[in-house]
């Protein structure tokens, strides 16, 4: 890894982990995955914070202007009063992609979770930046980020952001255009 090396950043979002009540079990699934995933050396930015409308708008305009191509987060998608990352998430995007949510809540309701119709996980970019969210729960992580990260890459690539490449052996990024 060198000091060009694309940033990647990882969101925890939850007000007990941000308290120490339990540990973050979820942003770490999300960096070994991406970790799985990628061949290219990335830098992960780590942040954990409660579940605060202001608090998560901060987070994910500085983690775009640190030089973020993707920031993933976990927690505060569901119904409950203080989940409110996709208000968040809206207020801060230029752009949103509600096909993550769509295909993310699929692979979940397949893998036999009927409660995925709760999380309203969703996607969007802020200048070059992507920004996807997942939901709270550490088993929901991967197959979540295994059901859109082959879309992910190219999807940076017409914002502006880093050339990531996928590791063969683990997923098939998919790019109509070469670059
Ligand atoms: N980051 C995390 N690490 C480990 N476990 C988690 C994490 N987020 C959620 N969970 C687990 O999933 C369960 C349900 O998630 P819930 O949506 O209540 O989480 P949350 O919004 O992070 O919690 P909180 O109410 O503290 O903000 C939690 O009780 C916890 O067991
Ligand atoms: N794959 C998967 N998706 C899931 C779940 C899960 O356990 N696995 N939990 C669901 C539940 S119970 C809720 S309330 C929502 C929102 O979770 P969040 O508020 O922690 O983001 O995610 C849903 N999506």
């Amino acid at each position: 890894m060198t000091e060009d090396s694309p940033k990647i950043g990882v969101l925890t979002i939850s007000d007990r982990a941000s308290r120490g009540e339990y540990e973050d079990l979820s942003g770490p699934a999300i960096e070994a995955a991406l970790r799985d995933y990628l061949a290219t050396p990335c830098e992960y930015l780590r942040v954990v914070i409660p579940d605060d409308r202001e608090g998560i708008c901060a987070a994910l305009r500085e983690l775009a202007a640190k030089g973020c191509s993707l920031v993933c987060s976990t927690g505060g998608t569901g119904p409950s009063a203080r989940d409110v990352t996709p208000e968040a998430l809206e207020e801060v995007c230029d752009k949103l992609f509600p096909g993550f949510g769509e295909q993310m809540r699929r692979a979940s309701l397949d893998e036999g979770v009927p409660t995925a119709i709760l999380s309203r996980q969703t996607a969007g970019t802020l200048g070059s930046t992507l920004f996807v969210t997942l939901p709270g729960k550490p088993a929901a992580i991967r197959v979540c980020l295994d059901a859109v990260f082959p879309a992910i890459p190219y999807c940076i690539d017409l914002i502006g952001g880093a050339w990531l490449e996928g590791n063969p052996e683990v997923v098939e990024v998919f790019r109509p255009k070469q670059k």
